[in-house]
């Protein structure tokens, strides 16, 4: 049956007509050069149609639309599938994965994304398994476990599909998971490359052993490297010019890090993998020795520029640790790193070997027998940025970061390894810091770190980022609404209350001549469950489920 090839997907980018990959590009610029809905008329853009998720059951929708063919198909919260007419938002199948009472994903029932390929659309939910259906019907093509969940795996990232294999990582690194990037053949689910991120870890190519992940106890004392975290929970995305995969890696476990003395490689990391054997290429770690569940999964962005009158193949990334780095995507090599938040209280910026110039009193200290010492640290354990996804505009050559300026009261207890269960010790509370905000989307120009304009936003932004050839910038909100911004200037020109938290990632594309921008709302993801002081000054914000598109009114 037909559908999107291989050579489609890479194509997304430019292909106006459809959304068929996360991140609109197998770069993930979530970049669109329609530039009919533009800065000038983008005032008057109206609702073309909502669609309701339903069911009891709701919470947080951080989906991305996938558009092909006249369908949407969207993930729901708990592990939904649904397929909607894009012309009238009728719906035309939908898929509920049956879960186990047993599930233990950390933040929320979220799923970020779709993948579709030829006749299929394929989705990872909250037990740890990719399921592939028939994007006509809806019916199951095959179902495949990731991981299994009753050690604490689960899974909401979109998969990524190249050459014909689906790939995705995992979840479940406040369990003492480990970490893994895996290949998968699209057609059939079979497992073609396992990679586990954490060093002393064998990968496998087609059922043979491939070799060591780095080098066994370097970085790791005894055997903490085998519960060592390092979840892949956010998946990659994918450069055709240097053909390499990119995936962040999450916290080292547990949190407490005086219970795993060393760097604790390769967790709180950027990976280049080759895509046809699932080789680490290069690494290079944002926060060596994580204390503070900086994580590090942030999506790395390859894009080019000229950097001291060299043209240069870079990579962009804005890490939980409030840290915007850029990195020289062929090697690795670090290029700069610039602060993207008003604090950090664990390092004053970065030597230029890509080294944290660390803080050593930021760390919280070792606990001894019981409950120990609180530090005030900053950015809070959601980060500077967390899953959210930023936007790189062609236009004007700037990244527009969804941020958050927050702290948190944060103390080490002790803990053990135990298969299953929370492996984290260490409590927190999170705080604002500012009088006038937690969220802002900042624009930051990544050849110089100036921010070139902020928006600051009441509550903590927590939804992807889109930017157009129409000058704009489009994010959501958790006070329910989806705003659009001038590219250039930050200035807010457009917003729509859609009726819940917006916490999804805006797609935009053409059909029947007209342009469309649609996004999911439905407020939930880490912070209501996580957020401490934050979370109570926003409890009263109301769940929902829907996808809202929008166009212009017919002239
Ligand atoms: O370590 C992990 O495995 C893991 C997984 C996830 C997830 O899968 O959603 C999150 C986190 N960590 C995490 O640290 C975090 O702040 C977070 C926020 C969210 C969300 O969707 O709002 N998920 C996750």
């Amino acid at each position: 049956q037909s559908g999107p090839t291989d050579a489609d997907l890479m194509n997304d980018a430019k292909s106006t007509g459809d959304v068929l990959t996360y991140g609109m590009g197998p770069q993930a610029h979530r970049f669109s050069s329609l530039n009919a809905i533009n800065s000038s008329n983008v005032s008057k853009m109206v609702p073309a149609f909502a669609a309701s998720l339903g069911g009891e059951k709701q919470r947080g929708q951080e989906a991305q639309p996938i558009v092909y063919d006249g369908t949407i198909y969207v993930t729901g919260s708990y592990s939904r599938l649904f397929a909607f007419d894009a012309r009238t938002g009728e719906e035309k199948w939908q898929y509920d994965a049956r879960l186990p009472d047993g599930i233990m994903p950390c933040c929320d029932v979220v799923n970020r994304g779709a993948a579709i390929y030829g006749d299929k659309i394929i989705f990872a939910t909250l037990d740890a398994r990719l399921v592939a259906l028939n994007r006509n019907t809806g019916k199951v093509i095959w179902n495949k476990q990731i991981a299994d969940y009753k050690e604490g795996y689960s899974a909401t990232a979109a998969p990524l599909i190249v050459n014909g294999m689906v790939i995705t990582g995992n979840s479940g690194g406040e369990f003492g998971v480990v970490g893994a990037v895996d290949a998968r053949d699209v057609n059939t689910g079979e497992l073609i490359w396992h990679r586990p991120v954490i060093e002393g870890h064998m990968g496998t190519l087609k059922g043979k052993d491939n070799g060591i992940t780095g080098k066994l106890n370097a970085t790791w004392q005894g055997d903490l490297w085998k519960s060592g975290g390092g979840a892949t929970w956010l998946g990659g995305t994918y450069d055709p010019d240097t053909n390499l995969l990119f995936f962040g890696t999450g916290n080292p476990a547990p949190w407490n890090s005086h219970l795993r003395p060393g760097d604790n490689l390769y967790t709180a990391s950027t990976l280049a993998i080759d895509p046809a054997t699932g080789v680490i290429k290069w690494h290079f770690q944002t926060t060596p020795h994580d204390g503070w569940d900086f994580d590090g999964v942030n999506e790395f962005i390859p894009f080019d520029a000229t950097i001291n009158g060299k043209p240069m193949k870079l990579g962009a990334k804005a890490d939980r640790n409030g840290y915007f780095f850029v990195l020289d995507r062929t090697n690795g090599k670090f290029i700069g790193a610039h602060k993207f938040v008003m604090q950090t209280t664990w390092a004053n910026g970065f030597n230029k070997n890509g080294k944290p110039n660390v803080i050593p009193e930021g760390r919280p200290p070792a606990p001894g027998d019981a409950k120990g010492k609180p530090v005030f640290a900053s950015p809070s354990f959601l980060g500077g940025k967390n899953w959210m996804p930023m936007a790189y505009s062609h236009d004007t050559g700037l990244f527009y970061i969804p941020s958050n300026d927050w702290g948190m009261d944060i103390w080490n207890e002790p803990i053990a390894y135990k298969k299953g269960a929370a492996y984290l010790g260490a409590g927190f509370t999170i705080k604002s810091i500012a009088d006038d905000h937690i969220g802002a989307l900042r624009a930051m120009d990544p050849k110089t770190g100036k921010i070139m304009w902020e928006y600051k936003n009441n509550a903590p932004l927590w939804g992807g980022v889109l930017t157009t050839g129409g000058n704009l910038v489009f994010t959501g909100t958790p006070e329910g609404f989806l705003k659009a911004f001038d590219a250039k200037t930050g200035q807010e020109l457009w917003k729509f209350q859609t009726g819940s938290g917006v916490v999804g990632s805006p797609v935009t594309w053409e059909q029947d001549g007209e342009q469309y921008v649609a996004v999911m709302s439905g407020w939930g993801g880490a912070v209501p469950l996580w957020g401490g002081e934050v979370a109570k000054s926003f409890k009263d914000i109301n769940q929902g489920g829907a996808l809202w598109v929008f166009k212009l009114p017919k002239s």
